[in-house]
């Protein structure tokens, strides 16, 4: 059975991976070639973000076709070679299903918009108010209102991201059935892995009026969910324990995901939760400035790793994915201690509770683009909101400065493989512009230099296979009111491990209230650590595992 929590999974964007035949857009081939390196981090899984049919107007989120690979990354034949190559070296493969909506070119939707009354019925149809507005006043999450008009009908479709996904029926049996049939093709692919995005949008029932908010509490964790996940979990996946799952859960509650990532099995693996993602925000307003709340971060994350634990609930752990900005430029510092914070932030995040996930690049330390003019930005959302912010009455200059940090295009630039041009992802023009610190930060200057932050990156990985304690152990929460250190406990089978963490380029002090003599520290971003009894004097940006 596979052991998820022994595991470390890295996620790959194909897009912004590798190209291998010069269009600037990465491909299935290009993942292939770069499996050494992937074996060289040590890592157990790879998820592979949607390389299926699409238009690609929110980068393979919409799915126009389920069954088949979108010839801009390649072929049937390219997955089945890179899944036997991973295979060949220990390294199994999880998909990325988007099954909360699909493409508008979708074929289901397409015989929908004609009329057709069972595929109108796979999607959410709804009559306007008397006066003729969308049915209710949601926002979609790419922002304006998340119904379409369709004249031919006088009815509204949802979508409640771009208009050009709309959101399925899942109340339909014979959706929950089209989508269990996915799911088993995928399977009898040899595929030992599914992510599920926003999968706890799925089930909606109350369309009301949100004089609150933007209507998420109408739609997240809907009355069905965990019905229909049980249901997907029994036809599918749950019928091979080597499968492992996670669920994306947007804007979830901790008490839903007790279940959806509970240990009975009856569900999914584990959960990704964004509530610690969303400390640089103002509530749920992503599209400001404010500085990040360290004691919110800190507060959140114990708490998830406090009460997932008690009520046997496993969490997927993560910093960064491809619609967040890069974790150095957001909680670290890309500056003055660009490898201290990089490597101060892995060892935090990977010595918790909870299976690790690293997103392509951030074993290099990439950072945010650093973009400064529109036709650098080739996200949806980030196009959008660069025109809400302006008609809401901010300045170009200002909507610049948010869009630097917080568009999901920081993460979406190209793997940064070496010095060269375009950081040696494509021989062609890349769909997106390559950062150009890549001439300092690249893979090939890191694999060759065992002090990098790829080398640390390995280490940890190793660690997690060495110790069992890093996969297993109970989580203690220390230092919680200190405002700049992040320290843990961990205990397994009579050991201990505690990590502590300062966030800041301020040299500071911490007293552990124990002897810190009797541990021997495995890993550390500084040459040695100044330990003394029970106090530590930790440098800026200073990480330690110790053990005893
Ligand atoms: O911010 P939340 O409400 O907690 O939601 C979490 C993320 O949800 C969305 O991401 C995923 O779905 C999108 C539509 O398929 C897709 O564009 C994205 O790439 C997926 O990961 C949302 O777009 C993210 O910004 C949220 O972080």
């Amino acid at each position: 059975m596979a052991d998820f929590r022994k595991s470390v999974v890295y996620q790959i964007y194909p897009k912004s991976f590798y190209d291998t035949n010069g269009d600037g857009l990465g491909d299935l081939k290009g993942v292939t070639e770069k499996l050494d390196y992937i074996k060289e981090l040590g890592v157990d899984y790879i998820w592979m973000t949607p390389f299926f049919v699409s238009p690609q107007n929110d980068n393979g989120y919409d799915v126009e076709d389920y069954y088949n690979i979108d010839p801009r990354y390649g072929t049937m034949e390219d997955f089945e070679e890179l899944s036997r190559e991973a295979d060949k070296r220990g390294i199994r493969l999880m998909l990325d299903m988007v099954f909360n909506h699909t493409s508008s070119r979708h074929e289901w939707f397409r015989k929908a918009l004609e009329g057709d009354p069972k595929y109108k019925n796979y999607y959410i149809f709804k009559k306007g108010k008397e006066n003729g507005g969308p049915p209710t006043n949601w926002e979609s999450k790419f922002g304006g209102n998340a119904w379409e008009y369709v004249e031919k009908f006088d009815e509204y479709y949802l979508h409640l991201f771009d208009v050009s996904q709309p959101d399925l029926n899942w109340d339909n049996e014979e959706v929950r059935c089209e989508i269990q049939k996915v799911v088993k093709f995928w399977m009898a692919k040899g595929v030992k892995g599914f992510r599920f995005d926003v999968i706890n949008l799925i089930s909606k029932d109350k369309f009301e009026d949100d004089y609150e908010g933007d209507g998420r509490r109408f739609y997240t964790d809907g009355p069905n969910i965990h019905r229909y996940l049980q249901e997907l979990n029994e036809a599918t996946f749950g019928t091979d324990a080597e499968i492992i799952t996670v669920g994306e859960m947007s804007s979830t509650t901790m008490e839903n995901c007790y279940q959806y990532a509970n240990e009975d099995g009856k569900e999914l693996s584990m959960v990704f939760s964004f509530h610690h993602l969303k400390v640089d925000f103002m509530g749920n307003e992503k599209w400001v400035i404010v500085p990040f709340d360290f004691l919110k971060l800190k507060n959140i994350l114990f708490d998830w790793q406090t009460h997932m634990a008690e009520h046997h609930a496993w969490n997927a752990v993560f910093w960064c994915n491809h619609d967040q900005p890069r974790v150095v430029s957001r909680f670290g510092n890309e500056k003055k201690y660009w490898k201290e914070s990089a490597k101060m932030l892995a060892a935090s995040i990977h010595c918790l509770r909870g299976t690790p996930y690293i997103y392509q690049g951030e074993e290099l330390g990439m950072t945010n683009a650093g973009f400064t003019d529109i036709s650098q930005y080739k996200d949806v959302e980030s196009l959008n909101h660069f025109r809400i912010l302006q008609e809401k009455g901010l300045s170009q200059e200002n909507a610049y400065q948010i869009l630097q940090i917080h568009s999901r295009d920081n993460s979406r630039t190209p793997m940064q493989w070496t010095a060269g041009e375009n950081g040696g992802f494509t021989e062609g023009k890349p769909w997106i512009e390559v950062n150009k610190n890549c001439s300092t930060i690249n893979a090939r200057a890191e694999l060759a230099d065992d002090t990098s932050v790829f080398a640390f990156y390995k280490k940890l990985v190793q660690l997690r296979k060495d110790y069992d304690i890093i996969a297993y152990g109970t989580f203690e929460p220390k230092a919680e009111k200190n405002l700049s250190i992040f320290a843990y406990k961990r205990y397994y089978k009579g050991k201990e491990l505690l990590v502590i963490n300062n966030f800041y380029g301020i040299q500071t002090r911490w007293d552990a209230g124990e002897d810190l003599t009797a541990y021997e520290c495995l890993l550390g971003n500084y040459d040695q650590q100044d330990t003394c009894g029970t106090e530590v004097v930790l440098k800026p940006y200073e990480t330690m595992i110790l053990y005893k």
